[in-house]
Order: C-alpha cells, then structure tokens, then sequence
C-alpha cells in the first residue's frame, strides 16, 4: 500500500455528532431562513442559489421568495444535500458563530489527532456536503477553537456528489496527489466505497455506542486515535 501523505475527512458523523448538525445547525437555518431570505433576496449570490433551488425544485418561474423559501425548510427537514439548500445554510449559519449561539462540536480525540498528523506532515482536507464556508466557520468557530489553519483546502459538492467516483478523482487532481496517497475518512459506506473505487484508501468511523463493530472491507473505527497513519 503506498504511503498515506493526506487525509480527507467528512465532517458530519466522523470528525463530528450527527446530533450537533441535526439538533443544532439545521433548526438554526431552519428558523432564521425566510427572514434571511426577506432581507437579502437581492444580493447577487443569495439571488442566484435561490433560482437554482426554485429551479431544481420544479417550482414555477412565478414563485415568491417565501414558497422558495418553504420549500427549502422542507429540503432542510429531508437533509437533502442540495447545493443551493447547503450554500444559503452556510450563509445563515454565519450570523450563529458570530452571534456565540452555538460552537461547533468535535469529538474530543479529533484536535489533537488532527494536529499530530499535521505535524507529522501529512496534508489535511475537508470533504463534506456543508458548504466550503460552512466547513471553513465550521473549523473556525469549534469547541476546541480555531482550527481552520489545519486544513489545506476544502471541498463540497460543488465538486461532485459525495458517492460519486468521479468526485474522488477531481478532489486527487485538484491536491496534486495520486488516490492512493490520500485516506478518506467517513462514517458513510457508499461514500468510502467511491473513494475507494477511485483509489484512495478509506477508514470507516463508526461513532454508535452499539457492541462490537461491524466487519467490512473497510477498517471501522470508533475514534481517530485507532487510524494508523
Ligand atoms: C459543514 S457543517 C454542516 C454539515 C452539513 O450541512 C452536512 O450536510 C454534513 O454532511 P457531511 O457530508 O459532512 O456528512
Ligand atoms: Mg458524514
């Protein structure tokens, strides 16, 4: 096996609880949505993820900024992992960080995990379904502090959908290093599955608190301390 010179890790259920995102994050987005939209509707980038959504939802040309917005409660209910629906989250969830309504959770080995691979000089990067500016407020306003400086670069969908192969191989290009040299870090199969297809190595991260862990062609681990780099 070649040797590992990056990590790519997801967020959501591997480097964080599934509970922060679900319980937290998206009720914040959730409730601050259609005065967010209301007053800033017009501002060009807000305008262009909202077309986007209006169209990707099949609502007509006609429709007002609160059905675009109802709709995108009701995608945020679903945890549909829609581009447009993730980049106006990021943008809402801003003013939380900002305002202290809520830091980010890590699992408590993550930090200093992170910073040891660092050290040892790996290069580290973000893969999530979040926004890069919500991964980026995500790392900058966490529980253990800012740690944004950690990360290389980051990723999202705009890149490609994450069970996707094809996501893997332009995220391998774009780092400038062969699949093989990066381990993927997840806690959903179908994603490590295309990551491995595309030549990365993968570690499985199996948060539940249930007996034993599940047997698969890819290592699970219940923390990063277990992942062997
Ligand atoms: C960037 S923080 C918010 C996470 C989020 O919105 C999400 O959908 C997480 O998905 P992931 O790909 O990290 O499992
Ligand atoms: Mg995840």
């Amino acid at each position: 096996m070649a040797p590992i010179r990056a990590v790519l890790t997801d967020i959501e259920g591997t480097t964080s609880s599934i509970d922060f995102v679900k319980d937290v994050l998206f009720p914040y987005a959730r409730q601050h949505l259609p005065a967010y939209v209301a007053n800033h509707g017009q501002d060009p980038e807000v305008r262009q993820w909202l077309s986007q959504a209006a169209a990707d939802g099949g609502l007509p040309a006609t429709a007002s900024d609160g059905e675009i917005a109802g709709m995108l409660q009701t995608w945020i209910d679903e945890d549909r992992k829609a581009t447009p629906l993730k980049a106006l989250q990021g943008l809402i969830w801003a003013q939380g960080y900002r305002d202290g309504a809520y830091r980010a959770h890590l699992y408590p080995e993550v930090p200093a995990r992170l910073r040891q691979w660092k050290q040892a000089g790996l290069d580290l990067y973000v893969y999530s379904s979040g926004s890069v500016p919500a991964q980026q407020l995500f790392f900058g306003y966490s529980e253990a502090g800012d740690l944004s400086g950690l990360f290389s670069g980051y990723f999202d969908t705009e890149i490609g959908p994450k069970r996707e192969v094809g996501s893997y191989l332009r995220i391998a290009e774009a780092i400038q290093r062969p699949p093989a040299e990066i381990l993927f870090l997840s806690d959903v199969t179908a994603e490590l599955d295309a990551a491995r297809e595309a030549g990365m190595q993968t570690a499985w991260l199996v948060r539940d608190k249930v007996e034993g862990l599940p047997v698969s062609s890819h290592e699970a681990h219940r923390h990063f301390d277990s992942i062997l780099v």
